[in-house]
């Protein structure tokens, strides 16, 4: 799914009403009979709605979803909060349905002292501001939105919290924005929705597709795509009769160290379950009973020194390379790890403490080589890329960090983000704060390498790999809960999140 910067949105709104073709007020009824609706199911009748109301279109869904609940009996009181002398022209055609129904109170705020007492069972409509705030809010609308935040009310945001800018907060004042418990937003997510420091705004959310012309959504660019099952599922090659496990590759992990072996097994284990044909897995000495107990399926390449990451095997055997996974950062790696990026001319995927080395060396990054994936969690990223104050500005050196040096470039957290070279950025659904826990990065490192060892490309592999390490942890949370999840759990799932995957 595409995501839009907010001034797009006008132009597909545009595009729908005149080639659908459809009046703009038929557009608004259209979106507030999809909110109306979800709203019925939600939170049923009878219930105290207080709608807040903006000058502009957002507003005129506030009216318009005010009719339709009013019809619904639900008790609706409606607060036009005066910002500017007018209304846009659909809002103010909704007011006018509104006012034939007597039963629904309607008033106008001028001051602060005019807002209500709002209980905590009531539900509060947010339609002051939508996708047309072009500024930070001041003034009267920033008192009411104050007190909205103070009260225990449910708060439902229309399309998106008012005061929220639809992509960029750097310059945003936190205190004007609606903290919403549910956001619904119109046919697409905005960016800002995937940012962890607007959770407190946005709540929940949801998306309502309101039926924005096809042609035009097709048509227009965006860097920001939102991953889904079915665009996934498009991009795996299918497994012919005649393959044999030199079709899907070979791969060479180099991880672990003297206390991190766990990472290694774990990554090693990871890439086997994600169809790699060979896996071969360098460890330092003291690793290789472990290794060949553990992981009888992975053959083993054995480093000169007991406890870290000195040296590497010929290359020349593989179709990929990863590292990083627990091989620690001493001296001896950082000097392998010129060496490996010297010589590699295979896609790699670059984890942990195979990215530290390169932060804290930034000479390194000359070096990159074409086609690598890197794996960062946000501290690695801030060693790797550097430090910003917020996830818009990150975002945006995310972006320039993978064009720049022709790498695909994952942010991982909630929404992982993949930029890749070319400058698009697709944000991971699936995934769950249950794997918030030791080594699901490594089963990750794993996955992809297992993928780009079978000749998927880095961007498709990084897709692919991050969409299911998510849906394994997806479907291990249904079946035994979040906190009791690990890293292990991923790989035990990811047989069910193939499955699920090319349903
Ligand atoms: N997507 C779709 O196809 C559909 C979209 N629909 C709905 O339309 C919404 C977008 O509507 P919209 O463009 O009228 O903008 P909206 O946010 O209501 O307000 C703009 C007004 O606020 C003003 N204003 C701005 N910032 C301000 C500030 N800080 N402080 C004070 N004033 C400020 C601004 O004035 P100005 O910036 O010109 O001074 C202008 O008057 C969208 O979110 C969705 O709900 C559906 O109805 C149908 C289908
Ligand atoms: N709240 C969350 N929602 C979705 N995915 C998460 C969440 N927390 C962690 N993850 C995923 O778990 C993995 C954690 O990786 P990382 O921090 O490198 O772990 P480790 O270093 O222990 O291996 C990442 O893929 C990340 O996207
Ligand atoms: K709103």
């Amino acid at each position: 799914m595409k995501i839009f910067p907010a001034s797009k949105i006008a132009e597909i709104d545009s595009y729908t009403i005149e080639h659908e073709p459809i009046e703009s007020i038929d557009l608004m009824e259209r979106a507030s009979r999809k909110l109306f609706k979800r709203i019925v199911k939600k939170f049923p009748a009878p219930r105290n709605c207080k709608i807040f109301v903006g000058p502009g279109n957002n507003g005129g869904d506030g009216l318009a979803l005010a009719r339709m609940l009013a019809e619904k009996n639900y008790a609706v009181e409606v607060f036009i909060i005066k910002i500017s002398d007018c209304l846009s022209k659909d809002a103010e055609e909704n007011l006018q349905r509104l006012k034939i129904f007597k039963t629904v109170d309607i008033y106008e705020m001028a001051s602060v002292d005019a807002m209500p007492w709002l209980f905590p069972d009531d539900i509060v409509i947010d339609a002051i501001f939508g996708s047309g705030l072009s500024r930070p809010i001041e003034g009267l609308p920033l008192e009411v939105i104050k007190a909205i935040n103070a009260s225990e009310a449910k708060v439902i945001a229309v399309d998106i919290p008012s005061g929220l800018m639809g992509e960029d907060n750097s310059k945003n004042d936190y205190n004007g924005i609606i903290k919403a418990d549910l956001t619904l937003s119109f046919q697409f997510p905005k960016l800002a929705f995937l940012f962890p420091e607007n959770a407190q705004f946005v709540g929940e959310w949801e998306v309502l597709p309101i039926g924005l012309h096809p042609d035009i959504i097709e048509k227009e660019q965006t860097p920001y795509k939102m991953l889904s099952r079915e665009f996934v599922k498009s991009l795996l090659m299918p497994r012919k009769k005649f393959d044999h496990k030199g079709t899907y590759g070979h791969g060479l992990l180099i991880s672990g160290s003297y206390g991190k072996m766990g990472a290694a097994i774990l990554a090693s284990r990871a890439g086997l379950r994600a169809g790699m044909g060979l896996l071969t897995s360098h460890i330092p000495r003291l690793g290789y009973e472990i290794m060949q107990t553990a992981v009888p399926e992975a053959m083993v390449s054995i480093d000169r020194s007991d406890i870290i990451f000195t040296e590497f095997p010929d290359l020349n055997q593989f179709n990929a390379v990863a590292i990083g996974p627990g091989i620690d950062k001493k001296q001896n790696s950082y000097r392998a790890m010129i060496e490996l990026l010297k010589e590699s001319k295979v896609p790699m995927v670059i984890d942990a403490d195979a990215i530290n080395i390169i932060g804290e060396h930034p000479e390194l990054k000359d070096d990159l080589p074409m086609g690598s994936v890197f794996t960062p969690h946000p501290k690695e990223f801030e060693r790797l890329v550097g430090k910003a104050e917020d996830s818009f500005t990150r975002n945006k050196m995310q972006r320039e960090f993978a064009k720049e040096h022709s790498v695909t470039l994952v942010l991982k957290g909630a929404y992982t983000a993949i930029a890749c070279p070319e400058g698009s950025v697709y944000f991971n659904p699936t995934g769950n704060p249950g794997m918030a826990t030791a080594g699901s990065g490594d089963v990750l490192t794993g996955i992809i390498l297992s993928l780009l060892s079978q000749g998927y490309s880095s961007k498709v592999a990084t897709i692919i790999g991050v969409y299911l390490h998510g849906l394994a942890g997806d479907l291990a949370a249904e079946k035994i809960g979040m906190e009791a999840l690990t890293a292990g759990d991923l790989i035990n799932y990811l047989p069910k999140a193939w499955l699920r995957l090319k349903k």
